[in-house]
């Protein structure tokens, strides 16, 4: 779909977003542009679990998510996050609707590896049906939780959903903003990052944390189709592209 930005915005990033950002959106809507926004949520999430002495586990940068902290999950990202976000961007203007998996099976999920991650998953589909008209006239917020045809939630790392979401829809362009202008090596932005690279990169351990399931979104999305993957800080600077070659 060539009219659709996907942008996903880290948890920390909500709170950093400068009217730069604002305003590329509003440009975008005057040009016809369909936007959806899949906001994260984990500093929140970690902090909320820390505080209730809830033990925070990360595998590859993915939370391992047990009962008890996908009822904390659901409680930041619906209840804190999301909410955070639509009122900044209601506060410049643009009009916006909240949107998560319960919304008529909005976003359906399947487990990732319930022996090693627990109550995590992927989106395999999404209600287009009722989605695609509604980007015409609102600019859509997406929770990054899933649930599968059961009716169990998921809890689905934000940059896995971004890239999921918009490879099934399609899109054109998906960013992925975050805290760091791109993928750094040494402090260096790379400017182009092709999988082979990446990989050696992480071998090395200069891609860690956060960055990995970010790198891994960002290559799928790639992969399916979707022709322009960035990884930034702002949408007005490319930071990192993924490149397939
Ligand atoms: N090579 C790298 N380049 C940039 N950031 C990296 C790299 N390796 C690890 N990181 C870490 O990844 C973080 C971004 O991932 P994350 O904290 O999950 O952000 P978000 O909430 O936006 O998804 C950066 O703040 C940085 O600490
Ligand atoms: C399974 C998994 O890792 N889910 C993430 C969902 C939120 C997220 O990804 O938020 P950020 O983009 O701010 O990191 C989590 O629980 O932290």
């Amino acid at each position: 779909m060539k009219d659709l930005v996907i942008i996903k915005i880290g948890g920390q990033a909500i709170s950093e977003l400068t009217d730069d950002f604002f305003d590329q959106l509003a440009v975008w809507r005057t040009q016809g542009k369909k936007i959806l926004l899949l906001h994260g949520g984990g500093p929140l999430i970690t902090k909320l679990c820390q505080q209730l002495q809830v033990p925070v586990v990360k595998k590859d940068g993915v939370r391992v998510t047990d009962a008890q902290t996908l009822a904390l999950t659901k409680l930041v990202l619906l209840g804190q996050a999301q909410p955070l976000l639509l009122q900044k961007l209601s506060d410049h203007q643009l009009p916006v609707v909240g949107l998560n998996a319960a919304d008529n099976q909005m976003l359906v999920g399947k487990y990732l590896d319930q022996s090693v991650y627990g109550e995590v998953g992927t989106v395999v589909s999404v209600n287009q049906d009722k989605l695609l008209p509604l980007l015409d006239s609102y600019i859509g917020v997406l929770a990054p939780l899933a649930m599968t045809p059961a009716g169990n939630w998921l809890n689905v790392n934000a940059d896995q959903a971004a890239a999921d979401v918009a490879s099934l829809l399609g899109a054109k362009k998906l960013y992925l903003m975050t805290d760091v202008a791109g993928v750094l090596n040494q402090h260096h932005l790379i400017p182009r990052l092709t999988k082979l690279v990446s990989q050696k990169l992480v071998a090395e351990k200069i891609i860690s944390s956060g960055m990995q399931p970010k790198i891994k979104a960002a290559f799928a999305a790639c992969t399916a189709g979707v022709e322009q993957v960035a990884i930034t800080n702002c949408l007005q600077n490319p930071g990192t592209i993924i490149t397939k070659e």
